[in-house]
């Protein structure tokens, strides 16, 4: 399903299956699916028992880099940490070694693997099993993602080759938000560019599936409003959702565009790209290096692109970025509640928006004027509703959970959910 989703939905599963897919054997007891979520800082992994509808978590964990080097954390059904381990693997090999540790936990096989593919260009909007004709395509798309396609894709890759029998799905950043008003994706270049697939297409997708499945089931009658979800993690973007659907989103043609992010500088005057290129002497590398990795929250500060390290420094740059991010977070905010023409809920979500009431609390102060207002202890907890009864904007936080939607696409597409 495309831009939308509803609470019975999100707990139940289509028992549909898409012809033309290979079915593996259904079982009484259906080994679970493993969904792999690639993002720009983290890989995180969910494992799920599909049955009768309804998907079980058995184990998550997430891959991650400190300054000691990278580490595999490991969790329960229940968020329990199990296990945390030294993760040395690398290269093309490293989604095999992900799989065999995971088996090894398991105690047995997965089923099939989901994976989040972050750009599904003008031709996938909708899960999508994994061939080598798709995968080309998708391959295509990388210079529209260069943080993330060819990333995700490669474990694709080299899954292919480690267990070609094993079924593997794709699931796309870019597919809840196809249903849009053309209008809210046109770019303002010439046709001919829009012929070729270069409009607006908005990605973390998968997240705001996630979110809005859970706001449905959570309070139906704001899931029905004017919301405006924020996903804040290391990549960050906003969407506009009315009565659960994508109407609009700040990232654009690549998940370059919108909010200030980590170490992406967000919307930036085209011309200041020329000059680049024209004054700066920057080849196309050395935009992508400059723009993607050593911008936003990193290049503003100084210090680091991770939220945390800004919140417990005292250095001033430090303190100018956070005050970037935020400004820019609220500004973008109340654009999204023009596209919505009113607002009537705001959902903050992802590593920053889950776990700072600090950045909560700023980016709502700056939006009083549009009836944002919360309640300070409520903010301070972090659960359940955030603002006073009775405020005009119902503001929440929301923990996403991007591996559940690539599991439920996988498993229905397969049919495993019998
Ligand atoms: N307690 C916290 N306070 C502020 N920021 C946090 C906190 N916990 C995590 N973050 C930030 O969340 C970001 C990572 O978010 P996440 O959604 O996991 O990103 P990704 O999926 O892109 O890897 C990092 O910038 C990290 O600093
Ligand atoms: C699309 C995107 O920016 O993803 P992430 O936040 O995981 O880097
Ligand atoms: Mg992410």
């Amino acid at each position: 399903m495309v831009g939308s989703v509803r609470g019975e939905d999100w707990l139940r599963q289509d028992v549909n299956s898409t012809p033309g897919v290979r079915q593996p054997e259904v079982n009484a007891r259906m080994p679970p699916v493993l969904a792999l979520n690639v993002g720009s800082s983290t890989v995180k992994f969910g494992v799920f028992e599909a049955a009768r509808g309804h998907l079980a978590p058995v184990l998550r964990g997430r891959i991650e880099s400190n300054g000691a080097g990278r580490r595999l954390v490991s969790q329960d059904a229940a968020g329990g940490v199990l296990s945390e381990t030294p993760w040395v693997a690398g290269g093309d090999d490293a989604t095999s070694d992900l799989l065999r540790w995971v088996e090894a936990r398991l105690a047995g096989p997965v089923a099939a693997v989901g994976h989040r593919v972050v750009h599904g260009g003008p031709d996938f909007s909708q899960a999508v099993a994994a061939s080598e004709p798709v995968l080309e395509s998708l391959e295509a798309l990388a210079p529209l993602a260069p943080l993330h396609q060819q990333q995700g894709l490669a474990g694709v890759r080299a899954l292919r080759k480690a267990c070609p029998d094993l079924p593997q799905v794709l699931t796309f950043d870019t597919a809840f938000h196809g249903g849009h008003e053309p209008v809210a994706d046109r770019l303002g270049l010439p046709r001919l560019w829009e012929a070729r697939g270069l409009r607006r297409y908005g990605f973390h997708g998968l997240s705001y599936e996630s979110v809005a499945g859970q706001l449905a089931m959570l309070d139906p009658s704001m899931a029905e409003g004017r919301v405006v979800a924020a996903h804040l993690g290391s990549g960050a973007s906003l969407c506009a959702l009315r009565n659960g659907r994508s109407i609009d989103t700040t990232m654009g043609a690549t998940p370059l565009d919108g909010l200030v992010m980590g170490t992406r500088c967000g919307s930036l005057d085209p011309g200041v790209v020329l000059y680049l290129q024209q004054a700066g002497g920057l080849d196309a590398a050395g935009l992508v290096d400059l723009l993607y990795r050593r911008s936003g929250l990193l290049g503003v500060s100084g210090l680091s692109g991770d939220m945390r390290v800004l919140l417990e420094s005292d250095s001033p740059a430090a303190r100018e970025a956070v005050d970037l991010f935020v400004y820019r977070a609220a500004r973008e905010v109340a654009a999204l509640a023009g596209s919505l023409e009113g607002l009537d809920g705001l959902v903050f979500t992802a590593g920053i928006g889950e776990n700072s009431p600090r950045i909560r609390a700023e980016t709502c102060a700056r939006l009083a004027w549009l009836g944002v207002e919360l309640d300070p202890a409520a903010n301070r907890r972090g659960s359940g509703r955030l603002s006073p009864v009775g405020a005009p904007v119902t503001v929440r936080m929301i923990r996403t959970d991007e591996e559940r939607v690539i599991a439920r696409h996988t498993s229905r597409l397969l049919g495993l959910d019998r």
